[in-house]
């Protein structure tokens, strides 16, 4: 079972899958992420760094999916595992289809064009949504340097193209008011996964 979580920079995704690990210690999931699973992931953030032209930090997402699926979600998924992937395919749709306005005629075509015939689609994403204001004066309060996605302007349209996403596939996304209680949020999450598991 593959399982996503996903959610505009700052709104809790790492502090709930670290959470999970140890919440779900028992059914040992394996934990994974987009980008850095593999080593072309390393060069998506020296892209992101350095300020890349937006198609080839785009590209660049894309190969680092398809080496992750080849090495980690498609064996792991073999051996009947379940997956945890902090960002997956949804962070593509929303944070490129900003970035690459104006620099292609449809980017969310493109997009979707890119992965169709190859991509996995998830069994769950779990959609963290969070006030911009709110993401930002959290990422303000615990990072130096900022990456060029954590402006207002930026996030607000990525917020709204995942939820854009999630109108289109209500069975799989689970909506998470992600300005709850840590906690609260992580019992109800591992409470769906198990659910879902035993269905
Ligand atoms: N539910 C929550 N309520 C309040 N603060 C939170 C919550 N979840 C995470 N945080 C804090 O917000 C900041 C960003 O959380 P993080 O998990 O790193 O977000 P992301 O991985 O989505 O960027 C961290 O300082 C974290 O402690
Ligand atoms: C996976 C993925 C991430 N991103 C962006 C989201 C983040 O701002 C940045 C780095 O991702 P990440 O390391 O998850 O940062 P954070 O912990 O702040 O969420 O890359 C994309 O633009 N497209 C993608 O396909």
């Amino acid at each position: 079972m593959l399982v996503t979580i996903e959610g505009i920079d700052g709104s809790g995704k790492s502090t709930l899958i670290k959470g999970l690990i140890e919440e779900l210690s028992d059914i040992s999931p394996v934990f994974t992420r987009e980008p850095g699973a593999t080593w072309i992931g390393a060069q998506v953030r020296r892209g992101i760094k350095e300020k890349i032209d937006p198609v080839a930090e785009a590209l660049l997402f894309v190969a680092d999916h398809a080496a992750h699926l080849d090495t980690v979600i498609r064996p792991a998924l073999k051996d009947k595992k379940i997956v945890i992937s902090d960002r997956y395919t949804d962070s593509r749709y929303a944070y490129q289809s900003e970035t690459l306005k104006g620099h292609l005629k449809d980017p969310k075509k493109w997009l979707s064009d890119i992965h169709n015939d190859w991509t996995i689609i998830p069994d769950i994403t779990f959609l963290l949504v969070l006030p911009v204001d709110e993401s930002l004066k959290r990422i303000q309060a615990e990072r130096t340097d900022s990456e060029h996605f954590e402006c207002k302007s930026v996030l607000e349209n990525v917020q709204k193209n995942y939820l854009e996403q999630s109108e289109k596939d209500p069975v799989r996304f689970v909506i998470i008011d992600a300005s709850k209680d840590k906690d609260e949020i992580l019992k109800f999450v591992s409470e769906i996964i198990r659910q879902k598991l035993s269905n």
